[in-house]
């Protein structure tokens, strides 16, 4: 049982249910290939049903965890730190990224979009999901569109999310890892078609690395 007064700093984003972190290389998407440290902050109530983490998902099995401890042990580890999950937005990332902004690092985060934006992010991905689409105010600031293809109509799906990004927002597609072998022809092919968008592939699952 977490205490009242725990729960009181979770909602106010001064403690976060931390599920691992790790100092990695970015596989996925425009800063793909770059060092980065990875905070996974548990909970998200999206429910992709091809999630490559599912025990992320419920926040009670991940403890809540001072965001200053967070802050100063990623710091030891790279200047650009990625925050996922599990949903970050799930949690208010404004007392998290002014902590790191304020150590001068990187702050870049994998989101859905599918809670209230918060936080300072000088990278922004929105990985947008059909089952719980983004709120409005994050397709002006994203950096970086990454769909997931599982089927065709996420093409469909694809250009839709598309139209509502901003100008600057450099459009990605990415297969589902576990339909890859179908997908990526597919994805070669849509690109080849319609070059506004690139292809993303989670590199990180082909050099063994987290
Ligand atoms: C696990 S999610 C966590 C962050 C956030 N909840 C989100 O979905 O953007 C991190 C990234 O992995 C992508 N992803 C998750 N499962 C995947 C899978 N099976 N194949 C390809 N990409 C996947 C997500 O779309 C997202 O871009
Ligand atoms: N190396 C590596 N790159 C990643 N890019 C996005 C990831 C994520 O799960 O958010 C991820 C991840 O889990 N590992
Ligand atoms: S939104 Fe992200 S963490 Fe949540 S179920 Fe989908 S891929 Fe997994
Ligand atoms: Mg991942």
């Amino acid at each position: 049982m977490v205490s009242e007064q725990v729960m009181d700093l979770v909602d106010k984003g001064l403690m976060l249910p931390l599920m691992e972190e790790f100092y990695t290389i970015q596989g996925e998407g425009y800063h793909k290939g770059t060092a980065a440290y990875f905070i996974r902050v548990g909970g998200c109530d999206v429910g992709c049903h091809w999630c490559d983490v599912k025990e992320s998902w419920n926040a009670e099995t991940h403890p809540p965890t001072q965001i200053a401890s967070i802050v100063d042990n990623a710091s030891n580890y790279s200047d650009t730190i990625v925050i996922t999950g599990g949903e970050p937005l799930t949690w208010d990332m404004g007392p998290l990224t002014a902590a790191l902004k304020e150590k001068k690092l990187q702050t870049h985060i994998e989101t859905s979009g599918a809670y209230p934006f918060t936080g300072i992010w000088d990278w922004i991905c929105l990985s947008p999901k059909k089952n719980k689409l983004p709120e409005e105010e994050i397709y002006a600031v994203a950096h970086e569109l990454k769909v997931i293809v599982y089927n065709k109509h996420d093409f469909i799906f694809a250009e839709e999310q598309a139209e509502k990004v901003n100008g600057k927002c450099i459009l990605y597609l990415q297969p589902e890892w576990s339909v890859r072998e179908k997908m990526v022809p597919l994805i070669v092919d849509y690109v080849m078609k319609n070059p506004k968008w690139k292809v993303s592939l989670q590199t990180h699952k082909y050099l063994n690395i987290p």
